[in-house]
This record gives structure tokens, C-alpha cells and sequence, in this order.
């Protein structure tokens, strides 16, 4: 559904001179490659998470698959389509949000920007009404239909411009940062819809984000960018299996504690009641050290954390020096 070979972008960039008037831009340039030899293809009905820290390049990704930008190298096919050569066609076939922009008229009712959009994609009354219906339902969009856009929270409009993406039904959506600035509440109604549209429609979804749990609320697959290089393309349990350095086991026990040493085990805080203990999984596991303390100790209880996915991904940020 979605092909991308060898893909690379360059913008030409004046230099800032340096100096008391570092403001002073010369006539000089330099080349800043946004992406760089990119490859990589999704299935239809995938749900692909697009990170990478500021700068990777993911904005860049979602411009050229939407053909907003015309990359200096390479290929990219969508649906069959090359997203810039046949704009057209190929706005039929996705939706785009951009979490920090709106494509919402302003001073309008909800209701009238869809309206447009029913117009713009040339949508049958049939078609336009099937579709409103189900995003008026999924998002609970009622209230919100007849108020100008300016007046909605920021987790209104979100599901507004979610639901003015897909009003023509498009087969793929790309989603660039769509929980930016949202509370708890907000983000899990917008997970929750995107989880279903991609089960009920089959739409394939591209999300880039920084929040590293709508990745986990969402995507089985992971993408992972830096300086315009694809760096890691797998699933989010292999990722964590090679990157998860170690576990913390936090142990509650009756007695007071004797002297606990073991392999690759480190102990970070220790009361008469509580141990935590970091495990070193490159040296040791959590069932040796649990056989361990059973033991040594009277337990009580037993709790076991897995590191955080955001310690993760510092720590693969880290090791790509990215
Ligand atoms: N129009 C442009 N002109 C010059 N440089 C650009 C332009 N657009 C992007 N870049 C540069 O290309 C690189 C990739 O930018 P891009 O916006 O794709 O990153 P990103 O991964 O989306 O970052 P963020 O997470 O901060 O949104 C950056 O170095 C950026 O400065």
C-alpha cells in the first residue's frame, strides 16, 4: 500500500554569519538533509508509529507521502499513486492532521468547514451523511457541530480535525503529532477512535508522536528515525526484548533484612521493610534474584517494573548518538 525506496530530501539553507550581529544572514548556503536514503513499505490496515527526537525528518516523511513536498531523490509510491505527481487522485485516498495546525475554518461553524469539505471532495449526499454520522457518533462531535472553530478547547477541535480528515473516507491517515497539548481524557478518546477506525474502516495509519504512549496504546510496529535515517523498523515487543537494559524488582519482606549480595543486582534504596533492587538482565534475571531472596527473606511482597518505553528510546537515542 505504501512504498518508499531510497528516499532523500536536501534544503538549501543560508548560513548565519557569526559575530555580534548573529541576526545577518549571508549570501552563502549550506545543504541540511532532512532525510536520507529512506526505505521502508506498510501493509493496508497497519498501524505504524513514526518516531525520532526534533529534527529527525518524520514532518518531512508526512509531507512527501501527502505530496505537500517533492523529495530531491527517490521513490514513493501510495496506492499506486506518486503523492505530488497526481495530487489529486491522491488527496482521495488519505487524511492529514497536523496536531499543531488546523485545516478548519476559523470563524465558521464545525458544521459549514464539513460541509465544504463535502463539496471539495465532491462527496454524494449519501456518502457525506454515512460518514458524518459515524464520526458524529465516534467522537461525540454533536455539541460542537454548530460552534465557530475559535471557540472550541484545544481536545475539541482535535476531534473535529480527526473527523474533517476522514470525512471522505480515505484509506490511509497520517497523523503528525494529533495528542500534542491534549489532557489524559482527551488522549484517550482520540486513541480509542483511531483504534477503531483502523478496525471498522481498515484505514492504515502512519502516526508520528512523542508521546511514547500512544505508540503503545496503538501501533504494533515502530519506526524509528534520526538525522533523515531509518535507524529501527520492528515491533515494539523485539524493541523492548533488545533494548530493555535492566528491571527494578521491589521487594516488601517481615523480618528485618540481612546482607543481600548478587550478581548484576544493585540495591537503590533499602529499608527494615523494603528493598529496591535494579537487575542488570545482561548478567542476571528476575526469577534468579526472586529464588534468591525467597530464600533469604520473609516475604511479604513482590513487584516487578519493566523500564519505562521513553527510558527506552533515550537510551536507543543514545546508543544511534542521535
Ligand atoms: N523548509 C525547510 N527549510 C530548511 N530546512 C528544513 C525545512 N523543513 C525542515 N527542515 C530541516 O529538516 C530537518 C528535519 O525536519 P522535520 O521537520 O522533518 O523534523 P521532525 O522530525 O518532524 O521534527 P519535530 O519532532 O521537531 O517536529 C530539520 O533539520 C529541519 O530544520
Amino acid at each position: 500500500m505504501i512504498e518508499i525506496e531510497n528516499l532523500s530530501k536536501a534544503f538549501q539553507v543560508a548560513k548565519r554569519k557569526k559575530g555580534m550581529f548573529s541576526s545577518f544572514i549571508s549570501r552563502e548556503h549550506e545543504t541540511v538533509y532532512a532525510l536520507s536514503d529512506l526505505s521502508f513499505r506498510m501493509k493496508k490496515g497497519e498501524i505504524v508509529g513514526y518516531i525520532g527526537p526534533n529534527g529527525a525528518g518524520k514532518s518531512t516523511t508526512i509531507k512527501i507521502m501527502s505530496g505537500i513536498l517533492v523529495p530531491s531523490s527517490g521513490s514513493c509510491e501510495i496506492m499506486g499513486l506518486t503523492p505530488w505527481q497526481s495530487r489529486i487522485e491522491h488527496v482521495r485516498n488519505i487524511g492529514v492532521v497536523f496536531g499543531q495546525r488546523t485545516q478548519l475554518w476559523w470563524d465558521v461553524p464545525v458544521i459549514d468547514s464539513f460541509e465544504l469539505l463535502k463539496d471539495i471532495y465532491k462527496l454524494s449526499d449519501h456518502q457525506y451523511k454515512r460518514s458524518l454520522d459515524q464520526l458524529v457518533t465516534y467522537l461525540d462531535l454533536s455539541p460542537l457541530l454548530h460552534k465557530p472553530v475559535r471557540q472550541l478547547s484545544l481536545g475539541q477541535r482535535m476531534r473535529c480535525e480527526i473527523a474533517a480528515a476522514l470525512l471522505h473516507e480515505p484509506s490511509i491517515l497520517f497523523l503528525d503529532e494529533p495528542t500534542i497539548g491534549l489532557d489524559a481524557v482527551s488522549k484517550i478518546a482520540v486513541r480509542k477512535f483511531i483504534k477503531k477506525i483502523n478496525e471498522e474502516r481498515g484505514v492504515t495509519v502512519i502516526l508520528t508522536t512523542h508521546d511514547m504512549s500512544d505508540i503503545e496504546a496503538l501501533a504494533n510496529r515502530l519506526i524509528l528515525i534520526g538525522k533523515g535515517k531509518k535507524l529501527y523498523d520492528g515491533d515494539l515487543k523485539n524493541l523492548k526484548e533488545s533494548y530493555v537494559k535492566s528491571k527494578r524488582v521491589i521487594v516488601d519482606y517481615e523480618t528485618s533484612s540481612q546482607d543481600f549480595s548478587l550478581n548484576g543486582c544493585q540495591i537503590i534504596s533499602q529499608t527494615s521493610e523494603r528493598a529496591v533492587i535494579d537487575v542488570n538482565l545482561s548478567e542476571n534475571s528476575v526469577p534468579v534474584l526472586i529464588q534468591h531472596l525467597t530464600s533469604s527473606f520473609n516475604i511479604l511482597d513482590i513487584a516487578v517494573e519493566t523500564q519505562p518505553i521513553e527510558e527506552v528510546i533515550v537510551n536507543m537515542y543514545k546508543e544511534f548518538s542521535i
